[in-house]
């Protein structure tokens, strides 16, 4: 397969995609403006987030053919009333995540991740207030990024 082929998923890793979910999921949980929404955290939160990425990113379809697909995230979503802040703050220890794991070091890798998690963050904030269907963003499928 030539590079121009070659998936951002493919750059990234999946071990090292894993490794940045784990560590981000570690600081959220011991982050004072998350962590009340997350509680004590979820025992597949890791792997779940871990294969969504990896379908947004141009992996396998795993999220949408084996764990719920899209339905599952938005019913995580619904009702969590994600502030502005908590929404900085998500992607802020994304961010710091992928410096630690040395993600971050690749200035394409760094850029559209965090390109995707303010969409991702959007659409999970605007889902997080939605009453009614018709105030859903209209995103509803895993997307394919960039
Ligand atoms: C790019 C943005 C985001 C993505 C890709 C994402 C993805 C996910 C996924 C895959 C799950 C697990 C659903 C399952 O069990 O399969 C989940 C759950 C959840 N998400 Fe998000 N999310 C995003 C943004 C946010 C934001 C901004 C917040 C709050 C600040 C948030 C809070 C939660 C909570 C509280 C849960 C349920 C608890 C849990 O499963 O641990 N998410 N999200």
């Amino acid at each position: 397969m030539s590079d121009e082929t070659q998936s951002l998923y493919q750059l990234i890793g999946h071990e090292r995609l894993q490794q940045t979910v784990n560590l981000f999921y570690t600081s959220v949980l011991k982050d004072p403006l998350l962590q009340p929404l997350f509680g004590d955290g979820h025992p597949t939160h890791v792997e779940h987030l871990t294969a969504f990425l990896a379908e947004v990113f141009g992996g396998p379809p795993r999220y949408t053919d084996e764990l719920g697909g899209f339905a599952t995230i938005l019913k995580a979503h619904r009702g969590l009333n994600i502030t502005d802040e908590q929404r900085a703050r998500f992607i802020e220890l994304f961010d710091l995540a992928m410096v630690r794991t040395g993600l971050g070091n690749d200035d394409t890798i760094r850029m559209t991740l965090n390109e995707y998690l303010s969409f991702g963050t959007e659409v999970a904030q605007i889902n997080s207030f939605a009453t009614t269907d018709a105030e859903l963003h209209p995103c509803q499928e895993v997307p394919r990024w960039p």
